[in-house]
């Protein structure tokens, strides 16, 4: 693999991903390096059709185990189609939402058997694992307000209870303090562009200096 860089961001509902995601492909385009922005659940056609199956409809659709499931096989067509090739180009790839979601969310959130999503983890794309990983914090009350703002069909989780929600804020604290080496938290609840300085800064200390 040549220079490139898998940066993921991961959060609750409405915690700021997309926009800062956005702000950061921006920087880093400024610097001339491709940049490839992608998400998850999606990011490949496959991917994204899965998608739609995942995100709309009744909250009880699937049950954990086959929501996994397609998460991983969403996520495995996304890593083939387009993160792999991506980086063997030598493009910085910035991803909202990665497998620390099919933690947090199936895992904490539903209950859903640690070990048994470290072997899907396994299965799906062996050790590979994103070089930085940005969590954006915030409290579950202010992130579910900005989303239900947000509109849009795509609500299937955020319709999922507060305690849900709540469990799942703790799991992503969990992962940043399991593996401090590749995550950041990131104070999200400040505005877009103090969030996006404090990004910038770990960006350039934690992966290249000329970021
Ligand atoms: N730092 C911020 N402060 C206040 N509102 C924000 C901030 N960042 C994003 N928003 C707004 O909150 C909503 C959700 O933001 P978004 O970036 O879509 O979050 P996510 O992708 O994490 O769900 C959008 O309406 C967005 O404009
Ligand atoms: C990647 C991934 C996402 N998800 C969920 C979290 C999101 O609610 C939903 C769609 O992701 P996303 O579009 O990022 O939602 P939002 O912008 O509202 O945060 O998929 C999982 O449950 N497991 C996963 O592995």
């Amino acid at each position: 693999m040549t220079d490139g860089r898998f940066i993921t961001f991961e959060g609750g509902e409405g915690a700021g991903k997309s926009t800062q995601v956005r702000l950061l492909a921006e920087s880093l385009r400024g610097r001339k390096r491709e940049v490839v922005l992608t998400r998850e659940p999606g990011g490949a056609d496959g991917a994204e059709a899965i998608r739609t199956l995942l995100v709309s409809g009744a909250v009880d659709r699937w049950d954990a185990r086959t929501e996994a499931l397609l998460h991983s096989a969403a996520r495995r067509d996304h890593l083939v189609r387009t993160v792999w090739p991506a980086l063997e180009r030598g493009a910085w790839v910035i991803c909202d939402r990665f497998a620390d979601s099919t933690l947090a969310y199936q895992g904490y959130g539903h209950g859903l058997d640690r070990a048994l999503i470290g072997q899907l983890a396994e299965v799906t794309m062996g050790r590979f694992r994103p070089d930085l990983t940005l969590i954006l914090d915030l409290p579950v009350e202010e992130g579910l307000k900005r989303a239900g703002g947000r509109g849009g069909a795509e609500d299937r989780y955020e319709r999922m209870g507060l305690d849900f929600h709540q469990r799942l804020r703790q799991g992503f604290l969990a992962i940043a303090s399991a593996e401090p080496r590749r995550c950041a938290v990131i104070d999200a609840t400040r505005s877009p562009e103090a969030v996006h300085q404090d990004i910038l800064a770990a960006v350039t200390t934690r992966l290249d200096s000329s970021a």
